[in-house]
């Protein structure tokens, strides 16, 4: 038998009909995600044909972009942000009723971002394949199941049959050799990926990130990791399950347990790329020369290390970047002034990340004139993080502690910066009017967006961590 990588193995145990020149291949889908703003038309399809879900047990339904992150209003309504907000999330909650799908909607205690519940709950596992109509999908291969994002026609099909169309993509190994520096994250370290393979470097491939900085990784972190493989272009991200994912499924809702939890860890043991195993491409990553890494430009492969001076513009659409941006060629990103910080997204928005800011924040004030808002992933988030006292951290520096949702990832549920202001964003895309109608992203990681917001300006937060200076 020959040497298989772990995509590999994965993808041959979901193949139904193998692939042809003429016809891609069939896959069966273990999970689909759902969320308010891809799976409207696809129900209405399905509703239009008379057809009727092949696997609602296969389905996981949340709400999450178009939600305020506000309380209710005084008379117990919530704080839409438009009329098609609102419709967007009555229709997801009429869907799920009616087609017998699990929805964490309003009155679940585990409502929150699609990606950050799925492994919550434990629905993602290792070895699975996983769908949503989202491009961050890519965060589940965090946990060695194949994840990627797929379109409103495909959520139909998905829907109708668990199975998708798809042409097998190539292999890419991400070696990433030695450790981390200290107070250098996994946010940093993808940035500098993709800043190093390029915004499209990854198109085509499925990456799988591997060596002993990956397995060093936490699981969050890990998650952080896969969730930006698509800003690279990639179809999909993968890690290997070792010790660290199994010690963090154990026991998680949906995960299979007693007897069958030791079975399944014994079938997850062998997902891994075998020693001889090939990929179409490899690169590597020397972590132990990763820096605080900050973007410049308007999409994430326009990163570099903040204190690095800014490239010059090598054609007219970096040039485009770098003035919506107001960024400076041959400056360094690093004392930028700042109008506004927002940590959350399915990128950074776990309870470590908020352990990252608080750390930077306790018993300091952010700096006059900046806003700074703080949004967990998910209510078992907010819970841990409440009981933890992390909001009375936030709260007390000045910033504001919300209620679960994508917020100013991407600005659909009325959390907006104005035209011109500057976002520190712990996000994973800084394209052009994302977060508000001409306002700039700088993507970051939570302990710079935490010392961004202190200093006022963008700040290398290894200043304000005594650990770490000691
Ligand atoms: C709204 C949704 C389709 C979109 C995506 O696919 O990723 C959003 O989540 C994003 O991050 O841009
Ligand atoms: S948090 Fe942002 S990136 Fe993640 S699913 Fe929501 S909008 Fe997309």
């Amino acid at each position: 038998m020959s040497a298989k990588t772990l995509f590999e193995k994965v993808w041959n145990a979901h193949v139904v009909v193998p692939e042809t020149a003429d016809t891609p291949a069939v896959l069966y889908v273990d999970l689909h995600l759902v969320h308010e703003v891809t799976s409207p038309q696809a129900f209405s399809e399905l509703r239009e044909r008379g057809l009727p879900l092949r696997r609602p047990d296969r389905m996981l339904a949340t709400l999450d972009h178009s939600t305020p992150t506000l309380p209710r209003n005084a008379d117990g309504s919530r704080p839409y942000a438009n009329a098609e907000a609102q419709a967007q999330v009555t229709q997801l909650e009429t869907n799920c009723r009616e087609f017998g799908v699990e929805l964490h909607g309003w009155d679940s205690a585990d409502r929150g971002i699609v990606h950050v519940i799925g492994p919550e709950l434990g629905a993602t596992q290792p070895g699975m394949t996983i769908v949503c109509g989202d491009s961050h999908t890519s965060t589940h291969g965090a946990f060695g199941a194949l994840a990627f994002g797929i379109g409103t026609t495909e959520v139909g099909h998905v829907m109708a049959t668990q199975c998708l169309l798809q042409r097998k993509p190539k292999t890419m190994a991400v070696h990433v050799d030695g450790q981390l520096p200290p107070g250098i994250g996994a946010k940093d370290l993808i940035l500098h990926i993709i800043g190093t393979i390029g915004v499209d470097g990854g198109t085509g491939y499925v990456l799988e990130y591997r060596g002993a900085a990956i397995e060093a990784l936490s699981m969050d972190e890990r998650m952080t990791v896969c969730n930006m493989s698509i800003e690279a272009g990639a179809r999909a991200g993968l890690i290997a399950p070792d010790e660290t994912t199994f010690a963090w499924l154990k026991g998680r809702p949906r995960v299979p347990q007693g007897a069958a939890w030791d079975a399944a860890v014994e079938r997850w043991r062998a997902l891994r790329s075998d020693d001889d195993a090939t990929y179409d491409c490899e690169v590597r990553i020397d972590a132990g020369k990763v820096k605080p890494t900050v973007t410049y430009g308007t999409h994430p492969g326009m990163a570099i290390a903040m204190d690095a001076p800014v490239p010059a513009a090598t054609n007219a659409q970096e040039r485009r970047a770098l003035d919506y941006m107001k960024s400076e060629a041959g400056k360094p990103m690093q004392g930028t002034p700042v109008d506004v910080v927002f940590v959350g997204s399915c990128t950074n928005s776990r309870l470590s990340d908020l352990r990252e800011a608080a750390n930077v924040l306790r018993g300091r004030r952010v700096a006059d004139g900046v806003r700074m808002l703080v949004v967990p992933g998910s209510e078992a988030v907010r819970r841990d993080a409440e009981r933890e006292g992390l909001h009375q951290v936030f709260t007390a520096a000045g910033a504001e502690w919300r209620v679960p949702g994508c917020s100013m990832c991407i600005a659909m549920n009325g959390d907006l910066a104005q035209p011109g202001q500057l976002v520190v964003s712990t996000s994973n895309r800084n394209f052009e009017g994302r977060q508000g109608k001409g306002a700039r992203t700088v993507l970051a990681s939570p302990a710079t967006a935490a010392a961004s917001a202190l200093a006022g300006r963008i700040a290398d937060p290894r200043d304000y961590l005594v650990e770490v200076a000691a």
